[in-house]
């Protein structure tokens, strides 16, 4: 079942067309990588899944997105779609607090305060993000004395705390060293199987690596969107072939 639905989705800034009548299905439980120049519009579909362009004033859309069937603009609370529909940015940015505190703080802005629940729900979260042996004896230490690769797991951490079901990345790991980028690759493939992830990533070998499928967006449009090893093999459309191999000016 398709998790999300986007539907003739375009979107605008002022008077900029910046998506451009969007169709696509993003499956459940599966890496979905959206690739393509800069400028494309990959940021602002990915933000728009969860609402975050609402807080640009210029703004604005037509055509629809379904969350399990629901549309995300008029028939889910825009709070609740949030807690649904996590996101990691490109560069790490814990709050300036524990590490404890960074990922217990959805828990308890959703209403959890007992101690012992708050723990369970650290614990887990950093174990799910690969960090917990490297962070389990410091919990108190302020996040922002770790070192990039490990912040951004502690944004990880905090963002599968609340349960989400989905979890969009901006390009999480191109402010990173080779080695963090690999425990964050590694991380996709373990954590997809309880939640559905949308990355967008600048890096090809990157998409190859981690998805299942991969849209390819020029220009505001969505040109080319299938399985990844497809894509990158037998791609249907010229532009997708000029891009992936380097081709294109
Ligand atoms: N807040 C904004 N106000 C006005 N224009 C914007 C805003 N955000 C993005 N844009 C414009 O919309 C277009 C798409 O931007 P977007 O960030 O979605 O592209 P992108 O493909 O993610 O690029 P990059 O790979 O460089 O991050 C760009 O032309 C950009 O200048």
């Amino acid at each position: 079942m398709s998790k999300i639905e986007i539907s003739n989705f375009n979107s605008y800034y002022g008077d900029f067309h910046a998506i451009k009548n969007i169709n696509m299905n993003i499956e459940e439980h599966e890496v979905t990588a959206f690739i393509g120049p800069s400028g494309c519009g990959k940021s602002t579909l990915l933000k728009s899944l969860n609402r975050m362009n609402d807080l640009v004033s210029s703004f604005r859309k037509d055509g629809n997105i379904y969350l399990d069937k629901k549309e995300i603009f008029s028939e889910i609370d825009v709070y609740d779609l949030r807690k649904r529909v996590g996101m990691v940015f490109q560069k790490p940015n814990p709050f300036p607090m524990s590490i404890y505190d960074n990922i217990a703080y959805g828990p308890r802005t959703h209403g959890i305060k007992d101690k012992k629940t708050l723990d369970e729900i650290v614990e887990k979260s950093l174990r799910q993000a690969a960090i917990w042996n490297e962070v389990k004896d410091n919990l108190k230490k302020s996040a922002l004395a770790l070192s990039g690769g490990q912040q951004q797991r502690i944004c990880i951490a905090r963002a599968m705390a609340v349960e989400p079901e989905i979890i969009l990345l901006d390009e999480p790991t191109s402010a990173l060293d080779p080695i963090s980028t690999a425990k964050i690759e590694d991380l996709l493939e373990i954590i997809k199987k309880e939640y559905t992830i949308v990355i967008v990533t600048h890096n090809m070998q990157q998409a190859t690596r981690v998805s299942d499928k991969t849209g390819f967006f020029l220009l505001g449009e969505l040109v080319e969107f299938d399985k990844t090893e497809k894509l990158f093999s037998f791609p249907s459309d010229k532009r997708t072939e000029d891009y992936i191999t380097g081709r294109f000016s």
